[in-house]
């Protein structure tokens, strides 16, 4: 059973996510790219990612915004596996932008 982070442990990672902010016991991070189709790209390569990790963000799409939202649904929480995700989330992101 994946653990729940402490405050203490949520505020690390965001130390080092700092595009990400904490709502709603979840890890949010909202980023405008040039096109809906490089939108579109983003959510291919992490909808990748995650489905090899096995574990899901949450994703709105609105035009060019997305909006990525990682919990543990199991927990209801934020553990370790959402700050690995947040991570990777970050890389697709800054190989495409
Ligand atoms: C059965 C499967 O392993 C689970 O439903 C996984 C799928 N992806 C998941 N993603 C997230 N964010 N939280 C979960 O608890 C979760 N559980």
């Amino acid at each position: 059973m994946a653990e729940l982070l402490s405050d203490t442990e949520i505020g690390k990672a965001l130390g080092v996510l700092p595009e990400w902010r904490l709502l709603e016991r979840a890890l949010v991070r909202e980023v405008e790219m040039a096109s809906f189709p490089q939108a579109i790209q983003v959510v291919n390569r992490v909808a990748e990612i995650a489905e090899n990790d096995n574990h899901h963000p949450d994703i709105d799409i609105r035009w060019r915004t997305l909006v990525f939202r990682c919990s543990t649904h199991s927990v209801g929480g934020i553990t370790a596996q959402d700050v690995s995700l947040a991570e990777e989330i970050d890389g697709v992101i800054d190989a495409l932008r």
